[in-house]
């Protein structure tokens, strides 16, 4: 069942000035209950203009988002409930810190959501645990934080709101090769436990293939590609032709599968490579 769906979709900035831009052409697709979609796109493709469309937080210039069937802006006046149930993590969120302690910033969505002290404090620490901030962090300021742990905080505070949909831009942008491992595993972790639907938006091909069911590719403002990971990954040529580089590994795999050798079509990263190679190597090693 289709928890999102997005109808013909398009965003112009600066209507009607010299700097008129249309952002998003017709962007038409629909997101089930549970799936963790990815967004990729090259820079500028208008992938943050879409995504901040899920929560009401910008209005499409045509075109509906509907939540569980209904236009997200069927009433106005309510769009604002529609963000408790769209959450969404901007890119370098930690930039929106801004409470005395960790605790006070990752409370401030559940509390405006009208919840009793009592859920406020167990969504604040069961957002913490997903997001690996231990206990003895909550009471600092969030300034003395790391980087790392800045970020995580960040989306703590969105989880916390126990949104429906989770919406992450780039959450993974300037963290090291261990923070983007550690954020992106946590991310999978709560979308199995908590069986909710996530949107992840990155330029990362090598993290998309390691966590996405589906994806979405777009290009100068259009959606251009919407399938099954593995599917999207064995058009590596058309995906190179509008700048996305599939990981050396999906395409090591294909050109192994082109010579002949059964490679499973799931081979699309190190990991899974691995895997994949391991019981050979040994065979030869013996
Ligand atoms: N506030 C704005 N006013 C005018 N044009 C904008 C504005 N924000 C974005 N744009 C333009 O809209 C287009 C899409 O931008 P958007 O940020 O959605 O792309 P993106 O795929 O998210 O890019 P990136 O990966 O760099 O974040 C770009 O051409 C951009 O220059």
């Amino acid at each position: 069942m289709s928890i999102l769906e997005l109808k013909n979709i398009c965003y112009t900035y600066g209507v009607g000035t010299p700097f008129e831009k249309k952002a998003v052409n017709d962007v038409s697709f629909s997101v089930n209950k549970g799936e963790l979609i990815g967004i990729i796109g090259h820079t500028g493709s208008g992938k943050s203009t879409l995504v901040q469309m899920l929560n009401g937080l910008m209005k499409p210039t045509s075109g509906q988002v509907l939540l569980d069937g209904v236009d997200i802006w069927d009433k106005p006046k309510e769009i604002r409930k529609i963000r408790f149930k769209v959450g969404m993590v901007f890119q370098y969120p930690e930039y929106q810190l801004f409470e005395e302690t960790v605790y006070k910033d990752i409370s401030f969505g559940p509390f405006n959501k009208g919840l009793s002290q009592e859920e406020i404090d167990k969504e604040v620490r069961r957002a913490a645990k997903f997001t690996g901030i231990k206990d003895e962090l909550l009471y600092k300021s969030p300034f003395d934080l790391s980087g790392g742990e800045k970020r995580r905080a960040a989306i703590a505070g969105v989880i916390a709101m126990d949104p429906d949909v989770l919406v992450l831009d780039e959450p993974t942008a300037g963290l090291d090769p261990m923070g983007r491992d550690v954020l992106l595993s946590q991310i999978v972790r709560y979308h199995k436990e908590r069986q909710n639907t996530v949107l992840l938006v990155s330029h990362s091909m090598e993290d998309i293939a390691r966590v996405a069911d589906r994806i979405v590719v777009m290009n100068k403002s259009k959606l251009v590609m919407f399938d099954e990971t593995q599917k999207v990954f064995a058009r590596g040529d058309e995906l190179e032709k509008i700048g996305l580089r599939i990981p050396q590994i999906t395409k090591i795999m294909s050109q192994l599968r082109k010579r002949g050798v059964d490679v499973p079509e799931g081979i699309l990263t190190v990991d899974s490579a691995v895997d994949y190679l391991l019981p050979f190597i040994k065979k030869e090693a013996r």
